[in-house]
């Protein structure tokens, strides 16, 4: 297991943020969710320090639909970051940890009109507009509230990144966002500029999620700027922001090869400077919006080993006390993770295991292959690597409560979200009984 953020080995046993495994689980149980703060804060450092130009602004947009909770969307947003939220819940979470609504950007392919009116009302700052419909709703709500909504409509300009099929999403037959190939595209971005409730910004792009390739954000920010300078001269107006959306690549297990973030984020910034000097048209910013690259090598998963179990036929299994509810990623995208023995560090990795939860269900299988030194009832397990997409996506399936994340540094430890308690489960459940049956 590769080693990530500020784990260290102390007396054979895993420390996060100074904090030895043991000690987390004994207070707090598992399975557990641990951010490592200190790892996160240097990562929003890193896109705040590199993803800068002379030539225009940039806004880093978080994309909370990664990882968020009250403590996170303050977090980042006290170190200057925008939120990006695609839904009512997450605007919700974002706005009563006190994120300034004027740096919310709204995503979401299917904005529900309590949504649209609940961040008219709050003063979001940006809509990402998906679709005619939404530019109907939004207009009625805009005009009922006398207000001017800042919109940046999102295009798909055709790029196909190579990543799980699922996480694509500016292929031509996306759900996402209107084509740039489309001929009714130009007419509909017309409409947005000639309504005067709304005020059309510029435009946002998004082509996927875990992509290595730079080439393929490279041909984005081309097509893009190539788009944006046509939308430019067509209709006579100045593009006050170009979004690229996230989707940069990060570390799971060594089949996956990232680039060097700082080293990308120069780079990037460089391809940007150098196209928009050579097509002559300057956004007042350029946003990029990371969820997984700034989350997920902060995140560790802790578990408790229960039983270890050789079937007839394959490797031994061993069984943990969470499982495709705290990480449905393996089931959906066949994702792969490495592990460790965190009580075992120093023990040499003799026998291949497979990882199964405790879900009624054969696919929930967290690791398919993964060599650990010899593991017995009571050790624990760690699968690092869990920051994004995790705790975001978790489920009560099987009426499993969601763990608690808690954030360590410094020899530290805080809640940030509190377990699931089985009283939480039946919290909603109103009705007993309602007729004779
Ligand atoms: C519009 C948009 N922005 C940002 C992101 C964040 O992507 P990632 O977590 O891969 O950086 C996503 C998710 O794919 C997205 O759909
Ligand atoms: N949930 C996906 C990423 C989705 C990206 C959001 N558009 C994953 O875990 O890889």
């Amino acid at each position: 297991m590769k080693r990530l953020g500020n784990m260290e080995v102390d007396n054979h046993e895993l420390k996060i943020g100074g904090l030895a495994v043991s000690e987390l689980t004994k207070k707090f149980g598992t399975p557990l969710y641990v951010i490592d703060q200190k790892d996160l804060t240097d990562r929003i450092h890193t896109f705040l320090a590199q993803f800068k130009s002379n030539t225009f602004g940039t806004h880093i947009i978080y994309a909370s639909k990664a990882f968020t909770n009250l403590y996170m969307a303050q977090l980042v947003s006290k170190y200057g970051l925008y939120v990006d939220v695609v839904s009512g819940g997450e605007l919700y979470t974002a706005l009563k940890a006190g994120v300034d609504p004027k740096k919310i950007y709204f995503h979401g392919n299917n904005k529900l009109p309590k949504e649209i009116d609940d961040a008219v009302k709050a003063g979001v700052g940006c809509f990402v507009l998906d679709n005619e419909v939404e530019y109907e709703w939004l207009t009625e709500t805009a005009e009922r509230e006398g207000k001017k909504i800042r919109v940046l409509l999102r295009v798909n300009p055709g790029i196909e990144a190579h990543t799980h099929e699922y996480i694509q999403t500016a292929k031509n037959d996306s759900k996402f966002g209107v084509s740039i190939f489309d001929q009714q595209t130009l007419p509909f971005i017309k409409r947005i500029i000639e309504n005067k409730h709304l005020h059309f910004a510029g435009l946002h792009a998004h082509i996927g999620s875990q992509v290595f390739e730079e080439a393929s954000f490279f041909k984005e920010v081309d097509e893009m700027i190539k788009y944006a300078k046509d939308v430019e001269q067509t209709f006579a107006i100045k593009m006050d922001e170009l979004n690229l959306g996230g989707g940069f690549g990060v570390y799971y297990t060594e089949e996956d090869k990232p680039f060097e973030l700082s080293q990308f984020l120069k780079r990037y910034i460089q391809h940007i400077e150098s196209t928009v000097a050579e097509l002559d048209i300057t956004p007042n910013t350029i946003s990029i919006e990371p969820g997984r690259s700034l989350i997920n090598a902060s995140g560790s998963t802790l578990y408790t080993i229960g039983a270890v179990k050789k079937t007839m036929a394959g490797y031994p299994y061993i069984f943990v006390d969470g499982g495709m509810t705290d990480n449905p990623r393996p089931i959906l995208y066949q994702a792969k993770y490495e592990a460790a023995i965190a009580n075992k560090m120093d023990e040499a990795a003799t026998q291949t295991y497979r990882i199964a939860g405790k879900c009624c269900e054969s696919g929930d299988v967290l690791i398919k292959e993964v060599d650990l030194p010899k593991a017995e009832t009571g050790d624990t397990l760690v699968i690092p690597s869990t920051g994004a997409y995790t705790y975001s996506m978790s489920s009560n399936y099987n009426r499993i409560e969601r763990p608690a994340v808690v954030f360590v540094e410094d020899g530290q430890a805080q809640v940030a979200v509190k377990r699931e308690t089985y009283e939480d489960l039946i919290r909603n459940d109103e009705m007993i009984k309602w007729k004779e049956l």
